[in-house]
């Protein structure tokens, strides 16, 4: 557990860009936002009303009753997502997503009133990213936490958290040296 919270973006997106020959089109880096997106959803609850009478699992939900939606928890449900703390983003490859239920993973919510934002929002971490992670290497501050589990989490408006995720920020040697000179598309 404590080698899977270990993890260096860094390290794993350089991989995969090294060992790559084709144009560099940043799906794993999008693997990466999506699990970090899984395991720490900005938005861990949201809530719906219930139009009309309804029958949920076993629970008869009258209309009119507000439901909220533990999104967080869904992310982390074992039914859905073996070794749930592990970060691995290569569960979100089409052939491992397969079968899974289209409600274990909305950070953006689902249906009708989604985010609005959630393609722009996608875009735009990516392109931070990728163009960040060229110039600088990101590492673990010195934060006391070895372990997931450790890590102290609240939630106000949007999860985070306790004192802020502290890291690091290093330039890296030259760009060339590190990622050749493929380009992104
Ligand atoms: C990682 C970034 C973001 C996350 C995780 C996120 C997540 C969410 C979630 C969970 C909801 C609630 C939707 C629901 O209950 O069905 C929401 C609503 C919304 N988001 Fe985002 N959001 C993000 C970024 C953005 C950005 C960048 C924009 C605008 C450019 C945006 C605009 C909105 C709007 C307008 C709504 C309300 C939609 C409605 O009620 O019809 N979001 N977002």
């Amino acid at each position: 557990k404590g080698e899977s919270f270990q993890f260096n973006f860094h390290a794993h997106l350089l991989q995969r860009h090294r060992n790559s020959s084709r144009p560099v089109r940043l799906e794993y880096t999008e693997r990466v936002i999506k699990e970090t997106l899984r395991l720490f959803p900005p938005v861990p609850l949201t809530g719906r009303q219930v139009h009309r009478d309804t029958e949920l699992a076993s629970y008869k939900v009258p209309a009119g009753t507000t439901l909220l939606l533990n999104l967080f928890g869904a992310h982390r449900d074992p039914a859905h997502w073996p070794d749930p703390l592990a970060f691995d983003p290569d569960r979100f490859l089409a052939e491992r997503s397969r079968g899974r239920h289209p409600c274990a993973f909305l950070p953006f919510s689902g249906g009708a009133r989604n985010c609005m934002g959630l393609q722009y929002a996608m875009m735009n971490m990516k392109t931070f990213l990728a163009t960040v992670l060229r110039e600088l290497r990101v590492e673990r501050a010195d934060d006391p936490y070895t372990d997931i589990h450790q890590l102290p989490l609240y939630a106000d408006l949007s999860l985070r958290i306790v004192g802020g995720a502290r890291v690091v920020f290093a330039r890296r040697p030259t760009r060339e040296t590190e990622v050749g000179s493929q380009t992104t598309s």
